[in-house]
Formats: structure tokens, sequence, C-alpha cells
């Protein structure tokens, strides 16, 4: 059965999959209805000013504290936290892969997690990690939570199931989800992706959470609209098996072992939640008469800091949309930012690239690195007839952080990164002969 979610951004949402099982009018009543236990999830500081202020109440059949019991400390090779200045002896530049390898045997998302690159500092909850993901096996009787970041979750290839307490997600190809820090959940395969695996993007966001961005003088409509933000109806399992709880905390790994499903939530109110959203759905703002404009115009959700305009981490697409501009160079620019830049392609072609960018793939323009178009790029848009043209067929994503961004030892000696990236570049001649036209190339 397809889940079924409630519309809204940040809204005070309220579910219940068993008639009363809501208390209404307060928290905390004297004994809940189906003696289900109350309890608070907080996703801020009590004291957090009002619009950042985050907490749900969850109805459940078990309180939290019996769905870990006594831990202990696993290792997950793969999945890596900032700081993690792995020492490999890859040198600076910029960077590009092919996607990651399917894992040999049953791989569970967990376990199917790479991290690519890391920044900040998830004790000091600062920064963010990018991770890929590619697994086969569904988690049954496995459980975990994150209590080091939100998951913003971003298929590439197949459908996959994210059970959270507070309800199901299903989410595909162009949908991204949002699991909050600390949320139990599971995840599960719906749909494989071509190769047999669920294959996409994870950006682990350390920081503040990821919201909608100001509109500013774009004023209340376009961009990613809070109706279109949709967040589960309350589900539960009611199970009693053994079952695992792995715990991501400060970097390290631990298991419990219990004896029912911790995903017992019957009814729940409250603004801390999971949520999906659909990019199609992104209403894409852009350059009507010239030139082209900051990436910064496609931001999806940006995680603050408390800099003003100083992202931890944003979350930019690339979507299909119009290009009009006249007289105007329409790929993007060449440039250097001091903001680190990791990419990744979940369908079609991205337009500074014509090859060797694909879905699936990656890449990496780190703090004040130079990149832009590659050369067939560069011809191609330098001589095109400039009449409207619809970029179709293609969705890019890039995760925009304020730190830069630290090659884990995994990608550095990753078998699909390319080694001959660079020599993208290598056919911008010099066109400058001192007259105002410039060689032709
Ligand atoms: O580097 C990239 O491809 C991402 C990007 C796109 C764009 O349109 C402008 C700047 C930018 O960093
Ligand atoms: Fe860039």
């Amino acid at each position: 059965m397809s889940p079924r979610y409630m519309p809204g951004f940040g809204n005070d949402f309220e579910t219940e999959s068993l008639p009363g099982a809501l208390p209404q009018g307060r928290n905390s009543p004297q004994r809940p209805a189906y003696g289900l236990y109350a309890e608070q999830l907080s996703g801020s500081p009590f004291t957090a000013p009002r619009g950042t202020n985050e907490r749900s109440w969850l109805y459940r059949i078990r309180p939290s504290v019996k769905h870990t019991g006594r831990f202990s400390r696993i290792d997950m090779p793969f999945w890596k936290s900032a700081p993690c200045l792995d020492d490999h002896s890859l040198a600076l530049g910029q960077l590009r892969w092919d996607p990651v390898p399917a894992p040999d045997g049953p791989t569970n998302f967990l376990a199917g997690i790479r991290t690519m690159t890391t920044a900040g500092d998830a004790i000091g909850q600062v920064g963010m990690a990018a991770h890929a993901y590619v697994f086969n096996q569904d988690m049954v009787d496995d459980y975990f939570f994150n209590a080091d970041g939100e998951m913003l979750i971003v298929p590439q290839d197949g459908t996959i199931r994210i059970f959270t307490e507070m309800g199901v997600i299903d989410v595909e190809p162009q949908e991204i989800a949002l699991l909050p820090r600390g949320m139990m959940a599971k995840v599960s395969i719906v749909e494989p992706g071509r190769d047999g695996f669920a294959r996409g993007y994870i950006c682990e966001n350390y920081g503040a959470k990821f919201t909608l961005p100001d509109r500013g003088p774009i004023g209340a409509n376009c961009l990613a609209n809070p109706r279109d933000f949709k967040t589960p109806v309350a589900a539960y399992e009611d199970k009693e098996t053994p079952c695992r709880v792995t715990v991501k905390w400060c970097g390290q790994f631990h298991v419990t072992e219990i004896g029912h499903s911790p995903l017992d939530v019957v009814a729940w109110h409250g603004n801390y939640t999971p949520y999906k959203y659909d990019l199609r759905t992104f209403s894409p703002v852009g350059a009507i008469l010239f030139d082209h404009p900051d990436p910064s115009i496609f931001t999806v959700l940006t995680a603050p800091t408390e800099e003003a305009g100083t992202a931890n981490v944003d979350f930019v697409i690339f979507p299909p949309r119009w290009m009009v501009a006249e007289n105007t160079f329409r790929p993007p620019w060449y440039h250097r930012n001091i903001m680190s830049e990791f990419m990744g392609l979940i369908t079609g072609q991205y337009d500074a690239k014509e090859k060797g960018f694909v879905p699936g793939g990656m890449s990496l323009h780190n703090m004040m690195l130079a990149h832009g178009p590659d050369a067939p790029g560069f011809d191609k848009a330098s001589n095109a007839e400039l009449k409207p043209v619809k970029l179709e067929n293609t969705m890019a994503f890039m995760f925009e952080t304020r730190f830069p961004q630290q090659l884990t030892r995994y990608a550095a000696e990753l078998e699909t990164l390319q080694d001959d990236y660079m020599d993208c570049w290598n056919g911008l001649e010099r066109r400058f002969d001192g007259t105002p036209e410039g060689r032709s190339s």
C-alpha cells in the first residue's frame, strides 16, 4: 500500500493510526489512550526561539528507553565522520568519479553507505558529509538512528522505503527524503535500480537543520513551495521478534539487541518530522534577459550557520528549464568559490559537461579550486544560436558547504575515480591575439 502524507514544511502536524490515540488539549495525560506511553522528541534546544523550536510528541507502545539496551561498539568501515583527515596520497585537484561499484553479496542500507567527503566536525555540530549509497537488502529486524545529524537522502536509481518512527516514506529518483537527527528508522527497497541495487546520495548535515531559503525580492512564490513537502501519517509495527538497533553517535557505531520493533509510535503531533519532496515541483527562477545567475537561485534547502548568508550546507538542484538569455554564455561560467561543491547527477546530462559526468557519478570542486565547462561544452555554448532552448532530461544537484571537504581514503582510492578528469579543459586554447575579435577556434 502506498504511504499517505500531509502537505507543508515545518507545520505543526497531528496524526493517529488508531482513533482517539492522540490526546487532545494536552501533551501528557495521566493515562494516554490504548495504554500508550507519551514521549517528547526534541530537535532543537528547549529554549530555541519560536521560529526554530522543533519538537514532537510521540504516543508509543513502549517508551524509547526500551528500544536500546547495553551497547557494544561495531565498526562501519565505509561510513566516516568529520574530522576525517585520512592520510592518502592523492594530490589536491578537481575530482570526478563514475558511480561507486556495487558491493559483493547482500548489503543493507547501513552497510551500503560509502563516505566520499567530510567537512567540519561532527562533535562540534558543524559541517557535513557527502555519501554515496548502494544496497540490495532490506532492513527487516534492523533499525538505526543517527545522533550526529539529519540525513538528506537523494535516490538516483531504485525506489526505497524509509519506515521512520513517525511514518513511512517512499522515495524515488527525482525525489528526496529527510530523516531528522535522532529519529529511528529502517530502509528497504520498493523497486531496485537497473543493476538490482538501490543507489543514491546522502548529505549528512551535522549543523543547524535544513530549512527553506528566504526568497527575498522573488516574493512569496516559486523555488521550493512549502506545500510540496510531504510528511507521513503515523504508522507503526507491533512486532515481538529479536531486533537490532544500530546507533551512530559522535562518529562511532554501537549496536544493541532488543525483543521488539522500535517503530511503535501509534500517534504523534509536532513539527519535528521526516519529510519528502519531489524535485520536479521546484519552480526555477532564472535569467530572462541576459547573464547567468549564481547557483544559489536553485537552492531547495539551506542549513544556515550563525553568519548570515553563509550556509553550513546548501542543497541546490539544476532542473529542466528554459534557457533564453540573449548575448550570453549560457552554461555555468568559469569560477572559483570559497564554498566547496560536491555534485551528483540523478539523470540525464549536466549543461557544464558534455562528457564524463554520468548519472550516479560525482564531482568535487573544493574551496577555491577553479572549474567550469569542459572544452567541448565551451565550444558548443560559444557558438550556439541563442534562441530559446529547453534543457530537458536533466537533474543534477550540489551539496555546497562553507567548509573545505576532505576526501576519504575510500574516495581517493576508488577504482571509479577518473584520473583524466582535468583533461576535460585541455582544449581550452589561448584565443587572445591582440584583436578585438580574438582568435576563432
Ligand atoms: O560548478 C558547477 O557546475 C555548479 C555551478 C553551477 C552554476 O550554474 C554556477 C556556479 C556553479 O558553481
Ligand atoms: Fe561550481
